[in-house]
């Protein structure tokens, strides 16, 4: 079966003032369907390049990005927002709900946009909202909720039209633990029960221990990659964290 991400030798140089950064730098790897993996790395290295490189907000320099099979890098404008509508979900640190709308309509519009007959969207918006354990809280507007439970309903968006790749940039970066621990399962549901593919930038090695696999990145390039296999989280966290030290990045909080 074709992988649902394909990253080929990927470059992004940056020039700025007669010098280039290259921010990526030959990095290649796949990710299967209903992977969980993360992405972590010391400030600089390359990780929200990457992530913007496969969420097609930037362009490579030179390499390949395959979705689903098909390369992100030769799509033009109009198919870009149509593959980005239809193909990918995405959760961000600042959650970006439209403060206008209830948590239900948040949820709905992303399939309203999608083409989805309206008859059939209170039945989808009702069963994500279920999934995800978040069905209080739908009459709510975004200033009305909490951090995390602005986040979980962003988790409702991005899954509820089932993108074949969810993309999380720091998903628990602005969340207390309380709060990223009902993300982190919020996650862990998308990925164990619905099945969806997530890749997940962080610099958290207690966030980055609940995913299946780690790819490190180290000045634009894959330094090391960690699988959790049969460990348990805290097994896994521990390896993680050895790889953060060796690093030199930032210590995450212990457990
Ligand atoms: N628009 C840009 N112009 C020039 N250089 C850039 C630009 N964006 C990023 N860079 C450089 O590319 C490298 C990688 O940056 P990137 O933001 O991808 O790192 P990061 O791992 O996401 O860091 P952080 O964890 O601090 O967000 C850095 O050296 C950065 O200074």
């Amino acid at each position: 079966m074709n992988p649902v991400l394909k990253v080929e030798n990927l470059q992004k140089f940056y020039k700025t003032k007669g010098t280039v950064t290259k921010a990526i730098n030959h990095i290649s790897f796949e990710v299967e369907r209903g992977e969980y993996i993360g992405i972590m790395g010391a400030s600089g290295s390359g990780k929200t390049t990457l992530l913007n490189c496969i969420s097609t907000i930037d362009r490579p320099t030179a390499g390949k990005i395959l979705i689903s099979g098909r390369d992100v890098t030769n799509l033009n404008e109009n198919q870009l927002a149509r593959f980005r509508r239809e193909a990918l979900g995405f959760i961000f640190q600042s959650f970006n709900l439209l403060d206008t709308l209830s948590g239900r309509d948040n949820i709905a519009l992303a399939l309203a946009i999608n083409g989805v007959k309206p008859s059939k969207i209170p039945q989808i918006v009702g069963q994500a909202a279920s999934d995800l354990d978040v069905e209080s809280i739908l009459d709510k507007y975004p200033y009305e909720m909490s951090g995390g439970q602005q986040q979980r309903i962003a988790c409702a968006r991005a899954i509820v039209t089932n993108p074949a790749l969810i993309l999380a940039d720091e998903p628990t970066g602005a969340l207390d633990s309380k709060s990223a621990g009902m993300l982190l399962e919020s996650l862990r549901i998308m990925n164990e029960e619905k099945r969806a593919t997530i890749l997940m930038v962080t610099h958290d090695a207690f966030t980055a221990s609940h995913c299946k696999r780690i790819l490190f990145i180290k000045d634009g390039r894959i330094f090391n990659e960690l699988v959790r296999g049969i460990k348990s989280r805290k097994e896994f966290f521990d390896e993680i964290m050895q790889v953060v030290s060796f690093l030199g990045g930032e210590k995450s909080h212990a457990l």
